[in-house]
């Protein structure tokens, strides 16, 4: 065993937070795009692009976000079931990228997985107590009694009987095997488990009561947990910090009561689905301006949710409703990304479509009150209209510069509460935060 490396490495900043049992700071993990025979690099998948979070002994850390966001890949990437390209990992103070031998093993040990899915989780010709005790078996305790003792122990701690030890995962039902997921995650004695979608693959009450059992064993051991889920319930009832992916970014990151009670990100608000009020016949059902989620592999400039973003920042010589603003935003992403409603899309260049039935599909209003916007609407609606989809694109992209476009935001770096939009930036001229409620 080696001694913990105090402080911080040579040559390096200092640590955030010496308490903290995982650091992850501006972590990255890209996936190589590649063609031929040669396999040359055409382009990258950027995962997880600049992921940074601390977790404290005991405490339960939820990442939470749609399909694709990235959350698997960060989580295998610290557990190094992917190679991380970028950024930095500690475990207790330790650079996990560089452990290698008796070090590793240790790591192995101390940070254990459990899967969505218990079906995949099991060898089928083991029983259920050498799975259990194949952790220990690998970690070198040789004695066959004492791992029987303890398999015993902890199925009862789960829930089964110390009889079950002899029984094979197939006779077991698929709650029963995620508590059986959970014992053999135990069983090492970890100080971090990783519970990918733990109860994802499960109904109404056993998911519940696999909750109870994760969040009672670690408060029992002092287990940190990090729970990936794109369930907000599954975060609000487990965890104590939250962070909010979106595209390989944590966009929102704090305690988990406050990120879902006033959610201040607006894609955690579109996650939730409506902008909390104390008068719920107030409440604001908050949709995204397209439904399209962006290649990872050519993620959006500047914020990333900025293609989607119903609090989209308009260029400071534009006064327009909020509502007016939205219908132009969503125009312009659809005609950006070539998404266009049946009735417009033109297949070739000798066919046209009437101007009107442009502004129905889109919702548009036959004049707007600004006559800069009214001008660049009506003429990308000329050349929607004339097939010319490049220039409808070129002429709203010009007329309609933001902010969110081009910079990306920062996050001011808070702990307790982070959340990277330009809305919450004081150096931007933007309507200030009371405008998002
Ligand atoms: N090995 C890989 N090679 C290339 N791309 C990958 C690989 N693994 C994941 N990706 C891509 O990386 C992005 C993030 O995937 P990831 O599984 O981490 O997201 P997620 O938020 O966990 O989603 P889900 O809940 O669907 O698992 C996706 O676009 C996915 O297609």
């Amino acid at each position: 065993m080696t001694e913990r490396t105090a402080g911080h490495e040579e040559g390096e900043t200092p640590r955030e937070d010496e308490s903290a049992l995982l650091e992850v700071e501006n972590l990255e993990t890209h996936f190589p795009i590649t063609e031929g025979w040669l396999r040359r690099e055409t382009g990258r998948v950027r995962a997880v692009d600049g992921v940074s979070f601390e977790l404290r002994p005991g405490e339960a850390f939820g990442l939470v976000g749609e399909s694709g966001s990235g959350k698997t890949t960060t989580a295998h990437s610290i557990l190094r079931l992917e190679a991380a390209t970028g950024g930095k990992i500690r475990f207790d103070g330790e650079r996990v990228t560089e452990l290698t031998g008796a070090d590793l093993r240790r790591f192995r040990r101390r940070v254990q997985l459990v899967v969505q899915d218990p079906n995949d989780a099991f060898n089928p010709r083991m029983t259920v107590g050498e799975a259990v005790a194949e952790p220990l078996a690998l970690h070198g305790m040789d004695d066959g009694d004492r791992r029987r003792a303890i398999v015993a122990d902890l199925l009862e701690r789960v829930g089964l009987e110390a009889a079950d030890a002899d029984r094979f995962p197939h006779e077991f039902s698929g709650g029963q095997k995620q508590r059986i997921s959970i014992a053999r995650a135990l069983v090492c004695n970890p100080d971090l488990i990783v519970a990918d979608e733990p109860t994802s693959a499960l109904d109404g009450r056993i998911k519940s009561d696999i909750l109870a059992l994760l969040d009672e064993l670690r408060r029992e051991f002092d287990i940190a947990v990090l729970c990936i889920s794109h369930d907000i319930d599954v975060i609000r009832r487990f965890c104590d910090r939250v962070g909010v992916m979106y595209l390989g970014k944590l966009v929102e990151k704090g305690v988990t009561s406050e990120v879902l009670e006033s959610p201040a990100h607006p894609y955690t608000r579109v996650l939730l689905g409506s902008v909390p009020s104390l008068d719920p016949s107030d409440r604001e059902f908050v949709r995204p301006l397209t439904e399209t989620v962006p290649d990872p592999a050519d993620p959006p400039s500047g914020c990333r949710f900025h293609t989607r973003c119903p609090e989209l920042i308009p260029p400071s010589d534009v006064a327009l409703s909020r509502e007016c603003w939205r219908t132009i935003a969503r125009f312009r992403f659809a005609v950006e990304d070539g998404q266009l409603p049946e009735s417009v899309a033109v297949e070739t260049d000798e066919s046209s479509v009437d101007e009107s039935t442009v502004r129905v599909a889109f919702d548009l209003p036959s004049t707007i009150p600004d006559e800069t916007v009214d001008r660049a609407v009506d003429d990308a609606i000329r050349s929607l209209s004339d097939g010319d989809l490049e220039a409808a694109r070129a002429r709203l992209a010009e007329a309609f510069p933001t902010v969110c476009e081009r910079a990306e935001p920062n996050t001011g770096d808070e702990r307790e509460r982070s959340v990277r939009c330009h809305r919450y930036d004081s150096s931007v001229e933007a309507a200030p935060r009371s405008w998002m409620r």
